[in-house]
């Protein structure tokens, strides 16, 4: 894994900054989840998953297979239950006036419609708004990795990420690039192994100015 923190100039001196509880469609941010976990819901769903595709829940491979599987659930759908921008509240005023960028965050994430994963790499960058206000490196990969763990599209997991920076930081630029495989893609379907899809987000002066669009841009597809 290559993770790599980046400085660098930019034309920044025209950016507005980027207005808080920017988030489309308005509204208060609510965590993902619309009911509390239920593990032994899931349990017995995953029963009934074997049963259905002719397999024998009872046999002794997959006797602990629902729990295990309920457990599972849970971990790689933690992201519903719990708040992902609490972790952008770690802030320093370090008057940094450029550009920062995290590259290669690994991403795991699940397919909505399959419920199978995709896999890959975020790019998170900022330009912090006047106060100079920027947050803790990991924390780039720590919202990253919440978001990650929903059932999705990769385009809203873009998105969700480059507005939660929005709101947290206030900064004059940002943008989210996530690259990654789609194994409802690979593996079944289309059956296209090696394909992937980029997404992007931009918001603040990386909309708006083409030339830091294309300075971060040139940084983030830099190989
Ligand atoms: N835009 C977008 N599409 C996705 C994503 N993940 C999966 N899909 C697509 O969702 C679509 C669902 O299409 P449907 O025709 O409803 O389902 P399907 O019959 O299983 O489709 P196939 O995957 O083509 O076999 C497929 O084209 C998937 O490739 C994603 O993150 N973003
Ligand atoms: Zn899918």
């Amino acid at each position: 894994m290559r993770t790599d923190s980046v400085s660098g100039s930019n034309g920044l001196a025209d950016g507005a900054p980027v207005q808080d509880g920017a988030a489309p469609g308005g509204g208060a941010v609510k965590f993902g989840a619309v009911r509390p976990f239920d593990a032994a819901r899931a349990e017995a769903a995953v029963r009934e998953l074997l049963l259905a595709v002719g397999e024998d829940p009872d046999r002794e491979g997959l006797r602990e297979t629902p729990a295990r599987v309920a457990r599972a659930y849970r971990e790689v759908f933690d992201g519903l239950f719990s708040e992902p921008d609490s972790v952008l509240d770690t802030v320093f005023d370090e008057g940094h006036q450029e550009m920062i960028l995290v590259r290669d965050i690994p991403v795991y994430s699940t397919c909505e419609h399959h419920l199978v994963p995709f896999h890959g790499v975020a790019h998170v960058g900022y330009i912090p708004g006047e106060s100079g206000k920027v947050t803790g490196l990991s924390k780039l990969a720590r919202v990253v990795d919440l978001y990650a763990k929903r059932p999705q599209v990769q385009e809203r997991l873009t998105s969700d990420i480059a507005d939660a920076l929005v709101r947290k930081l206030q900064p004059r630029a940002a943008i989210v690039v996530i690259e990654a495989e789609h194994l409802c893609m690979s593996m079944r379907g289309i059956r296209k192994p090696g394909a992937t899809t980029t997404t992007s987000a931009v918001r603040g002066l990386f909309k708006t100015s083409a030339v830091s669009r294309g300075e971060v841009l040139d940084l983030i597809l830099r190989k």
